[in-house]
């Protein structure tokens, strides 16, 4: 499922309509059509030098398109006006890179004033953010990673912005930390911030995402929900289940049926009752209703993002 110009609503946070961008002979872009609802969390994922980066830096006003436009919070990003929306816009960079001999409230303020927010913000951002007293009053030299990517994401989040954009944000974070970082998106987009994420470990945003684009050499090849990828890219899901050992000759019979009904995509280990079928997501009430009733146990493994996003590369290899 993809996105055509048409469709783009007014009303997105952000509309990207037919954009192409070259740098010098290089196209890192072509004819990207992107709508963003308000209030979304939204992913964009793609292999290194998809053209993710390019697609943030346009989104930001940072660049202008070669051809094509990109309307953020209601303002093409070329115009003059374009300016003060970005007031209302929290970037943190893939690299956050600051003055380390500031100290973290420092670093702060300093972010603060450029952005003329009020300092009073500062403090409970800080707090926010998970970092107390201590740690604000020492230099960004003495942090570790997860610190400074805290930091980051406080200085991201002043002045309440109405759009943040978060470019692979929980790099070299430990659970603990991505666990926090999350929770601290949660709440901003419960408060209406719409949030827009690139991340390379898909296992982490295939949960906390409304919505994603897969980008492929500057394409954009799949838009869309997670439930709505998984059915374009039609990968089978995997079903199994455990059977009782007093069910297990009877099960036999079903599961003969059952296996001429996947096409063969069954397996059956008959001494400890476990049962693997592998069937197209439109086949998985009809092999749940067959299983069921002689099973003690059934897990349904939907495809991953990680699955989906593989399945999207090897048919754009094919298709080249
Ligand atoms: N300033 C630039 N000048 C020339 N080429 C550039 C420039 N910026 C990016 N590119 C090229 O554009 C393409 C897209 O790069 P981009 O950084 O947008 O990819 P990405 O998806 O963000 O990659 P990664 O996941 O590695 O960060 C790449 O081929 C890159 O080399």
């Amino acid at each position: 499922m993809t996105c055509s110009p048409t469709d783009v609503p007014a009303d997105a946070a952000i509309a990207v309509d037919g954009v192409t961008h070259r740098f010098q002979t290089l196209e890192a872009l072509h004819d990207v059509s992107l709508a963003i609802p308000r209030g979304a969390m939204f992913g964009l994922i793609g292999h290194n030098g998809a053209g993710k980066s390019t697609l943030f830096r346009l989104m930001l006003g940072l660049i202008v398109p070669t051809h094509g436009s990109v309307r953020v919070l209601g303002q093409a990003t070329a115009a003059a006006a374009f300016r003060q929306a970005r007031r209302r816009i929290g970037y943190l960079p893939e690299n956050f890179v600051t003055y380390d001999n500031l100290r973290g409230n420092e670093v702060l303020r300093l972010f603060a004033d450029l952005k003329g927010v009020p300092r009073a913000e500062c403090a409970g951002l800080l707090e926010r953010v998970g970092l107390d007293a201590a740690a604000a009053t020492r230099p960004v030299h003495t942090y570790s990673k997860g610190m400074r990517q805290r930091l980051g994401l406080a200085q991201a989040l002043l002045g309440e912005p109405a759009l943040l954009f978060l470019d692979e944000p929980t790099n070299g974070l430990d659970p603990r930390g991505i666990a926090d970082f999350y929770a601290i998106l949660a709440a901003a987009k419960a408060g209406g911030t719409t949030i827009v994420i690139t991340s390379h470990i898909l296992a982490e945003i295939q949960e906390r995402v409304d919505d994603l684009a897969i980008l492929q050499a500057g394409r954009v090849v799949a838009h869309g929900t997670l439930p709505q990828l998984r059915t374009a890219v039609a990968l089978p899901l995997r079903i199994d289940a455990t059977v009782a050992p007093e069910r297990r000759a009877a099960t036999v019979a079903a599961l003969l049926l059952l296996a001429a009904r996947t096409d063969n995509g069954l397996t059956w280990d008959e001494a400890s009752g476990r049962v693997t079928v592998r069937c197209p997501a439109a086949a998985k009430m009809a092999v749940l209703a067959a299983l069921v009733p002689h099973a003690a146990d059934v897990a349904v493994h939907e495809s991953t993002l990680e699955q989906v996003f593989l399945g999207y590369g090897a048919r754009h290899v094919e298709h080249v």
